[in-house]
């Protein structure tokens, strides 16, 4: 079979990472993760911005339509404070809202912090484009994506990655593949290819 390629766009909005006060670590750990979870081939575009909302949003814009990404990951900029703008920029460049994914997020996140409930994060389609908001602490990375195991490392919490291959195929974006041990992709019957 044919494997698809797939262009996914990474975004660390952090005012600190963005101006050097301190090393971004929200891009490597993006990047590590999909290495670790993609078995389809894909292209990454990075991108490393401050927390204005303006800059976001066109940030977003440009990955969806001249760069042509089927899937975003964002990290950073979800909380309460003044300066926390990631959803709101989201929410602008939206065609459609996907709530599943920041409720099911948060409901991960309870299990290990139960500040979780801070995070404002949502999820957007913009044209064939899935957009998803990440919290900024580099761990929540992989336990919003990959979910909750047990000590025998069976699923207790689904990860959201679970669900983003078959609703990127219900947008028309590529099929993605992924390696089982850390988030097996649910697809209905009819849809596995
Ligand atoms: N890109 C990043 N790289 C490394 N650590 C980060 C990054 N973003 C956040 N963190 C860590 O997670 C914590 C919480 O993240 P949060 O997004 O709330 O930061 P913040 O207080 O908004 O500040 P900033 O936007 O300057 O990162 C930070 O204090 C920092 O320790
Ligand atoms: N999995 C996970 N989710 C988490 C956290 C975390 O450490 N792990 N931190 C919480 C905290 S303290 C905040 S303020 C919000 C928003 O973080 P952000 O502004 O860095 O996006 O995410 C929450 N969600």
């Amino acid at each position: 079979m044919t494997k698809e390629f797939i262009k996914i766009g990474l975004v660390s909005i952090s005012d600190r990472a963005s101006s050097g006060v301190y090393e971004d670590l929200g891009l490597p750990t993006l990047k590590n993760w999909l290495d670790s979870a993609l078995t389809t081939p894909y292209q990454m575009i990075a991108r490393l911005i401050a927390d204005e909302q303006d800059e976001i949003e066109s940030t977003l814009i440009d990955l969806v339509d001249s760069e042509k990404c089927s899937l975003i990951l964002t990290t950073g900029g979800t909380g309460p404070t003044l300066r926390d703008v990631t959803p709101e920029a989201t929410l602008a460049v939206a065609d459609k809202e996907m709530p599943g994914f920041g409720e099911q997020m948060r409901q991960i996140s309870l299990n290990f912090v139960p500040t979780a409930i801070l995070s404002r994060q949502v999820a957007v389609i913009r044209k064939q484009c899935l957009i998803i908001n990440l919290p900024g602490q580099p761990k929540a990375i992989a336990q919003t994506l990959e979910g909750l195991k047990d000590e025998a490392g069976n699923t207790k919490v689904h990860g959201i990655f679970a669900a983003v291959p078959y609703c990127l195929d219900l947008i028309g974006a590529p099929y993605i593949e992924t390696n089982e041990i850390l988030v097996k992709a649910f697809r209905p019957k009819s849809a596995i290819k």
